[in-house]
């Protein structure tokens, strides 16, 4: 990075965000199957022991990379929040 102008690194910033909108509609295809699987077998959209699972991951991983393992949560609890809105509206 160093030695880079500015220009340079918000193309790298730009390249990064098209992959975090990318990242982010893949887990969102995936879970709106997982709504599907969960309307065939009634199950409830929310289910808790699996978000602190997916919470806890968050975490490990945020410290497994160096950064603030608050924002990494944050990120993911609106992930998941949006996730289940969606969920409930395909019902
Ligand atoms: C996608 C799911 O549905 C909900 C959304 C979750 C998520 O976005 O990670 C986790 C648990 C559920 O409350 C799931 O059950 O796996």
């Amino acid at each position: 990075m160093d030695g880079m102008s500015l220009d340079e690194l918000r193309a790298e910033i730009e390249s990064i965000d098209q992959e975090l909108v990318e990242l982010i509609a893949r887990r969102t295809y995936v879970a709106e199957t997982v709504a599907d699987v969960k309307r065939e077998r009634d199950l409830p959209t929310t289910d808790e022991r699996q978000e602190e699972r997916v919470m806890e991951r968050a975490g490990e991983n945020a410290q497994r990379f160096g950064v603030d393992d608050n924002l990494v949560k944050a990120t993911f609890r609106l992930l998941i929040e949006l996730n289940k809105v969606e969920q409930r509206d395909n019902r």
